[in-house]
């Protein structure tokens, strides 16, 4: 059964039509880019997706249920997580206080419990640091780490919630080229490893056609074009939106569109 099912999704803003006849899936396991250039209305789609925007028209299935209206926390308790373009983590605590946090939140035990906090979901917390590789930072508060293990310390945040799919916002925003491919990498190993899919919006191309199994392009609210890399990457409409640069989907670095 597919995962998640997106079809006639609309949105207009006033006269801005930012989304129209959006349709599209993600398999189990499966990373979905969404590229366009700025204003193409990625972050509409992204957010009707996450429920932070309600579409005018359309609907979106999860599992075959219909989460079309369902607030961004049922979605989550459906099995929708989410991270965003900057890492949302308590600086001030560890990394695997705040994995522990999550873990708290996700069993709905913030109050009245017998454990102390800081033993709650420890293990567990540790056992998810472990498959973000950040298991020897544990300890360290967060605003002690690298930009790059915080993000990973995110992903460990976002795991805790046991998602099916995973909406990841500009995943590599701010990271260093290196660090970009290292955590999409882990990303792509972790998600397929559990059947999550994965939907996200990026901006760096290596990125996009490094680690996305098909990508799909919205121009003005419109999808042009979905495929693999390749058939992208060939898709002479795709090259015409990016800048009317024939080669701009072909640069090795920081493509900008237009
Ligand atoms: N809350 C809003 N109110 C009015 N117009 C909006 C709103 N949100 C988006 N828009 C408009 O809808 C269109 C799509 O915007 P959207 O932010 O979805 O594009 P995007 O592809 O994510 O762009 P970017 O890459 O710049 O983030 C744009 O014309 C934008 O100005």
């Amino acid at each position: 059964m597919t995962l998640l099912a997106v079809t006639g999704l609309h949105k207009s803003f006033g006269g801005v039509m930012a989304a129209r006849d959006v349709e599209f899936t993600v398999e189990r396991g499966e990373m979905l880019a969404i590229i366009g250039p700025n204003g193409a209305g990625k972050s509409t789609v992204f957010n009707m997706v996450g429920g932070q925007l309600r579409p005018d028209r359309g609907q979106v299935l999860l599992d075959d249920q219909d989460i079309t209206h369902a607030s961004p926390q049922k979605r989550f308790r459906r099995g929708v997580g989410r991270t965003f373009q900057v890492a949302q983590t308590f600086l001030s605590m560890s990394a695997v206080e705040n994995v522990q946090m999550a873990l708290i939140s996700c069993h709905r035990q913030s109050n009245g419990l017998w454990t102390p906090a800081r033993e709650r979901h420890r293990e567990k917390a540790v056992a998810l640091l472990s498959q973000v590789g950040m298991v020897e930072a544990a300890d360290i508060p967060c605003s002690a780490l690298a930009y790059g293990d915080v993000k990973r310390v995110e992903l460990a945040i976002a795991l805790a919630g046991e998602p099916k799919l995973l909406l990841m916002d500009e995943p590599t925003a701010g990271m260093a080229p290196r660090e970009r491919a290292e955590l999409m990498d882990l990303t792509a190993s972790i998600t397929a490893s559990q059947g999550i899919g994965v939907l996200f919006t990026e901006h760096d191309m290596d990125v996009v056609f490094g680690h996305a199994a098909r990508v799909l392009v919205l121009l003005r609210g419109q999808i042009i074009a979905a495929g693999t890399p390749d058939e992208i990457r060939q898709d002479p409409q795709v090259r015409r939106a990016y800048l009317g640069d024939e080669h701009a989907l072909e640069r090795p670095k920081g493509l900008s569109p237009a």
